[in-house]
C-alpha cells in the first residue's frame, strides 16, 4: 500500500504545491449569493468540490463551518468527502482532533479507518495531550496510508504562548513536537506522512525544522496576511516540503467556477515559483 507522504509527492508534483481550505464562512455565504444554511453550505462545498476537485492537489474542508449545522452539516461534509476524492483531490480533514490515546483511537476510526462514513486522506492534530496520546492515529495512518498534521508553530498570535513556552529540558513546545515528530518520519522516502502545521505568517521561526522528513502544512496565506514571498523566511531550506494552504483568498473569487479556478492557479504559480526558487 502507498503511504500518505507518497501519495502527496506525487499529487503535489501532477497539480502543484497547493491545499486549498473549503471555510463556508457566514461572510463568504453571503457573499457569494447563498443563504446561511444548510442548503446555503451544500451548494457552497458543491461549488468547491466540482471547480477545484480535479485540479488542486489537496482540499481542506474545515470541519468547523459543518458541524455548525449539525447532523445535516456533518452529513454534507460526508458528501463532500466523496465528491472530492472522486475527483482525484487528497482530502485533508481540519478538525484538530487530540485527546486521552483511548479516545484518540475512536477519532483515528472516524477519519482514518477506510469503512468509515468520514474516512479522509489525512486530519490535523493537536499534541497538547502528549504527542504519545495521538499514537492510535499515526498507527492507523500508518495501516491505511493516511496522514496526520500536527500542530507545531500555529499562524494565530495566541499560539506563541504556548508553542514557544520553555519545557524543563530546555526545548521550546513547538521543538518536542517538531523534534518526536522528526523520529516518526525517519529514513522515510520520498517523504514521511506526518506532517506539521507551520503558520506562514509567524516569521523566521527561531526552531529547527530540517529533521522533520514530513510535509510542512502553511496556513495563515491570504486572509491572514501572508504571501507566498513570506515563505522562504518561515521555512529556510526546508520550503522544498511546504504544503502552501489557502482558504479565504481562493473562495473569496467564487462562486464563479472560473473565477475560483483562475484563484487556484495563480497561487499555485506564486507558490511554485517561490518553492522552485529555493530547491
Ligand atoms: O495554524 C493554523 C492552523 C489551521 N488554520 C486553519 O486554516 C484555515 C485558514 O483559513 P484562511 O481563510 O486562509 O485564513 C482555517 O480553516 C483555519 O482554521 C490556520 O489558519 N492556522
Amino acid at each position: 500500500m502507498e503511504t500518505f507522504g507518497t501519495r502527496l509527492h506525487r499529487a503535489v508534483a501532477e497539480r502543484g504545491p497547493l491545499c486549498v481550505g473549503i471555510d463556508p464562512h457566514p461572510g463568504l455565504l453571503a457573499r457569494w449569493g447563498l443563504p446561511d444554511d444548510v442548503d446555503g453550505l451544500a451548494r457552497f462545498a458543491r461549488t468547491v468540490a466540482e471547480a477545484l476537485g480535479d485540479r488542486v492537489a489537496v482540499i481542506k474542508p474545515q470541519s468547523a463551518f459543518f458541524e455548525r449545522f449539525g447532523s445535516r452539516g456533518v452529513a454534507i461534509l460526508e458528501s463532500t468527502i466523496r465528491q472530492l476524492r472522486e475527483a482525484g483531490s487528497l482530502v485533508l480533514l481540519d478538525v484538530k482532533r487530540g485527546d486521552i490515546g483511548s479516545t484518540v483511537a475512536a477519532y483515528a476510526s472516524a477519519y482514518l479507518d477506510p469503512s468509515s462514513p468520514l474516512y479522509v486522506d489525512a486530519v490535523t492534530a493537536s499534541p497538547y495531550l502528549g504527542v504519545g496520546s495521538l499514537a492510535p492515529m499515526f498507527e492507523s495512518a500508518a495501516a491505511h496510508g493516511g496522514g496526520v498534521f500536527v500542530l507545531a508553530l500555529t499562524s494565530n498570535p495566541e499560539g506563541a504562548q504556548v508553542q514557544r513556552a520553555v519545557t524543563s529540558g530546555g526545548r521550546t513546545v513547538a521543538q518536542l513536537v517538531i523534534d518526536e515528530i522528526s523520529q516518526l518520519n525517519r529514513g522515510a522516502e520520498p517523504l514521511g506522512s506526518i506532517g506539521l502545521v507551520v503558520g506562514a505568517t509567524i516569521g523566521d521561526t527561531g526552531h529547527d525544522l530540517s529533521r522533520v522528513n514530513g510535509p510542512l502544512l502553511a496556513p495563515g496565506l491570504g486572509a491572514q496576511g501572508a504571501t507566498a514571498a513570506d515563505l522562504p523566511t518561515v521555512f529556510g531550506s526546508s520550503l522544498s516540503a511546504v504544503l502552501p494552504s489557502y482558504s479565504r483568498e481562493v473562495l473569496n473569487a467564487g462562486p464563479d467556477a472560473d473565477a475560483l479556478r483562475a484563484a487556484a492557479d495563480r497561487a499555485v504559480a506564486d507558490c511554485r515559483h517561490i518553492l522552485a526558487a529555493r530547491h
